[in-house]
């Protein structure tokens, strides 16, 4: 590991940064990274939270901006060194359109790298996703694979289709040269369903068991397995892989990790039940209620619905034929990638983890507790 100094010097801009995963990110380079200078937030919505980080000693600067706009993103990226591009339009619900994913994704990300290219900044951490190897249309199971595990990564839905786009985009870009000659150097994280204090599937969820009194319908085979980290540690891989790209530009660079710590390999809906169990919901079923068949016909059915009333209202939800089948599909990692390469080790235990993410629902508005 590299000897740092700690004098503050450097200048990181964090797009997405009012974000579930962004927030962490932010408030963890405040906490974690001794040579900040000054934190800027990029973000199409800015929070009031980032008021309070004000106070501290790191200048944190925030930026209302979009990333489909070049001029924005350039303008905001002048003079800093490393860039965590976070921002991105997560939907799998249909609520914005196959363009506009494209647009804030793919155009969002080959905006920042001109950026880069640019202004001279020589850093580039991406968030990618899981989805960018799978689960495959064909609902192929990943059973604790890793980053060389051969997949057949098929994609048809605007988000996985976008994010694998902007992947190629970002790995293809190391090694150009920025302004003033140096390499540009990129590396791209896969998190697999990210969870913790403020995740929306979560939330929803929990709202849902409150309505049908306190129980939950299992959905989902208890044997399909779906891979799952704890946000705070999504965050801690992303500060480590920006201080360590400099020192192993040449083993790091254009190289892609997947996002993983010692949460257990569990179903989607009972991995939640980790959260909201101790919160008083209930999962009823060691089956699944409905048979697949019939799951099937109602995810169409949303489908359809969604369609025929899109003229009059946005109908999203959760259960349509691409979340059922993500949901259907084993797919979890193993790996020691991250380890091997900068040395990560999670940050949060599983305990610590579960235990934040209880104390976050049991904190929410409406909660019993
Ligand atoms: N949530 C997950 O389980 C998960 C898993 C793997 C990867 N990811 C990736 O992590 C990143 C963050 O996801 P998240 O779950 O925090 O989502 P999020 O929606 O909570 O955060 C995304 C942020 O990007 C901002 N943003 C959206 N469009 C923008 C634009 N045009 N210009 C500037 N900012 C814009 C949003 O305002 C938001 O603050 C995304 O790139 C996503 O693809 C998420
Ligand atoms: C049968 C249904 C009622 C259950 C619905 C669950 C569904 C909403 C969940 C299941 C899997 C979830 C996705 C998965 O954790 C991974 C990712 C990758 C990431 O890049 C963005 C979020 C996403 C797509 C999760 C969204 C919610 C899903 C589909």
């Amino acid at each position: 590991m590299a000897d740092y100094a700690q004098v503050p010097t450097l200048v990181y801009l964090v797009t997405g940064g009012c974000g579930f995963l962004g927030e962490h990110i932010v408030r963890m380079l405040l906490e974690q990274e001794p040579r900040l200078r000054e934190l800027r937030v990029f973000d199409l919505h800015l929070s009031s939270w980032l008021e309070e980080l004000k106070a501290g000693p790191v200048q944190v600067t925030a930026i209302q901006g979009d990333v489909t706009q070049a001029h924005e993103v350039a303008a905001a990226m002048s003079g800093s060194h490393v860039v965590i591009h976070t921002a991105g339009l997560v939907d799998v619900f249909g609520k914005a359109s196959p363009k506009t994913i494209h647009k804030v994704n793919v155009q969002g990300t080959q905006n920042v790298i001109d950026a880069c290219v640019q202004t001279g900044t020589q850093y580039l951490v991406y968030t990618s996703s899981m989805e960018v190897v799978g689960p495959n249309i064909k609902g192929h199971p990943f059973y604790r694979g890793n980053e060389d595990t051969p997949y057949e990564a098929v994609h048809s839905h605007p988000y996985p289709c976008s994010k694998a786009l902007a992947e190629k985009l970002v790995l293809e870009a190391n090694g150009r040269k920025v302004n003033g000659g140096l390499p540009l150097v990129t590396c791209a994280l896969r998190p697999t369903g990210i969870y913790g204090e403020g995740h929306q599937v979560i939330r929803d969820m929990y709202y849902q068991g409150l309505r049908f009194g306190g129980r939950l319908f299992r959905a989902i085979p208890a044997s399909v397995e779906h891979g799952r980290v704890y946000v705070g540690n999504v965050a801690w891989m992303h500060i480590l892989v920006a201080r360590e790209l400099e020192q192993r530009a040449a083993l790091m660079g254009g190289q892609v990790y997947f996002c993983y710590d010692k949460s257990p390999y569990k179903s989607y809906e009972d991995f939640n039940m980790e959260f909201l169990s101790p919160c008083g919901l209930r999962l009823i079923g060691a089956h699944p209620l409905l048979p697949y068949w019939l799951l099937m016909l109602l995810a169409a059915l949303n489908a359809l619905l969604q369609w025929l009333l899109r003229p009059l209202v946005l109908y999203t939800p959760l259960l349509n034929p691409y979340t059922l089948a993500m949901a259907n599909t084993t797919f979890t990692v193993s790996t020691n990638k991250a380890q091997r390469h900068f040395g990560y080790k999670p940050l949060f235990s599983w305990e610590e983890s579960r235990t934040r993410t209880i104390h976050w629902v049991q904190t929410m508005e409406g909660s019993a507790w």
